[in-house]
C-alpha cells in the first residue's frame, strides 16, 4: 500500500487526484456540466422563478439532479410515475417531459396550488395530503407505477419506501432522495464525541434486508452556493423491484 501510494505522488498530476480538498471544487465541475449538459427549459425556468416569487422555500431538485432524473425516465421507459412531495413542480415536470404521466402527493395545499400553475399543459396530477394517507388509497385502487420519486418529509422514508414497493409493476424503479441528511440527522451515521465514526440500524438495513428490492447507494456530494458556502454529502438510493 505504502508503495502504491508513493508511486501515486510521483506520478507528474496524479497527486491532485487525491487531494480531499477536490470535494470543494464541486461547484466548478457542477457549473462545467450544467453549461455543457443542461438545455433551456423554459417551463423548467418559469416553474423555478414562479415558485421563489410565491414563497416557497428552494428545496426543489438542483438542474443536474433533475437532468438525472430525467434520463432515468428514459432509461426505464416509465410511462407513471410516482412522486411523494411535489413542491412547486419542478420534478413533476421533469418527469412530464421525459413521457411519463405523473402523480404527484403533497400535503401542502399551497405548494399544491403553486404546483399547479406551474404544470399546467402537461400530464401531471397532483394528490392533496399527507402521502402515508394517501398511498393506501392508490393501493387500493390498483394502481401501479413505473417509477416512484420519493422526496418529502425526512421522517417517514421508510414507510414511504414500503408502499412504493406496493406500488410498482415489478421491474420498476424506487428513487429514495436525501438518505444522507436523513441518516445524519437521524443519528444512523455520524461521529461520537471523540470523531469516531458512530452507527445504528438505518432505513438501509431494512431496504436491504427487504427481498422484494435489490437497492443500490449512490452518494454524491452537492452544493448550494450561496445559500450553503460549503459542499454537502448527500446520497441516494436507487432500487429495481423485483
Ligand atoms: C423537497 S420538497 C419536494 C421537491 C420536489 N420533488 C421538486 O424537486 O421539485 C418536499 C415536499 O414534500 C412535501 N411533504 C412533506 N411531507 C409530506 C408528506 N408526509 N406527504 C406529502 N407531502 C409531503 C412538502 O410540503 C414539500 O413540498
Amino acid at each position: 500500500m505504502a508503495e502504491f501510494i508513493e508511486k501515486i505522488a510521483q506520478t507528474p498530476g496524479l497527486k491532485a487526484v487525491f487531494n480531499y480538498e477536490n470535494f470543494r471544487l464541486q461547484p466548478a465541475f457542477d457549473a462545467k456540466a450544467q453549461a455543457a449538459f443542461i438545455r433551456p427549459n423554459e417551463k423548467l425556468d418559469n416553474a423555478f422563478k414562479n415558485s421563489l416569487a410565491k414563497g416557497l422555500p428552494p428545496i426543489s431538485v438542483l438542474p443536474m439532479a433533475a437532468q438525472h432524473l430525467s434520463v432515468l425516465t428514459r432509461l426505464v421507459g416509465a410511462k407513471s410515475v410516482l412522486e411523494i412531495g411535489t413542491l412547486g413542480g419542478y420534478s413533476s415536470i421533469v418527469f412530464a417531459q421525459a413521457g411519463a404521466k405523473v402523480t404527484s402527493i403533497e400535503i401542502s395545499p399551497k405548494h399544491r396550488d403553486v404546483a399547479l400553475e406551474n404544470v399546467s399543459g402537461l400530464d401531471v396530477e397532483i394528490l392533496l395530503g399527507a402521502a402515508l394517507d394517501v398511498l393506501p388509497k392508490l393501493a387500493e385502487e390498483g394502481r401501479k407505477f413505473d417509477l416512484v420519486f420519493i422526496d418529502a418529509d425526512f421522517d417517514d422514508q421508510w414507510e414511504h419506501f414500503d408502499w412504493a414497493v406496493k406500488l410498482s409493476r415489478s421491474g420498476g424503479g424506487i428513487f429514495l432522495d436525501d438518505v444522507v441528511p436523513t441518516m445524519i440527522k437521524n443519528g444512523e451515521v455520524g461521529f461520537g464525541g471523540g470523531g469516531e465514526v458512530v452507527e445504528k440500524r438505518s432505513v438501509m438495513e431494512r431496504i436491504g434486508e427487504d427481498a422484494r428490492v435489490k437497492a443500490s447507494f449512490l452518494p454524491v456530494v452537492a452544493h448550494m452556493q450561496p445559500v450553503l458556502p460549503d459542499p454537502m454529502m448527500n446520497g441516494f438510493i436507487l432500487a429495481v423491484v423485483e
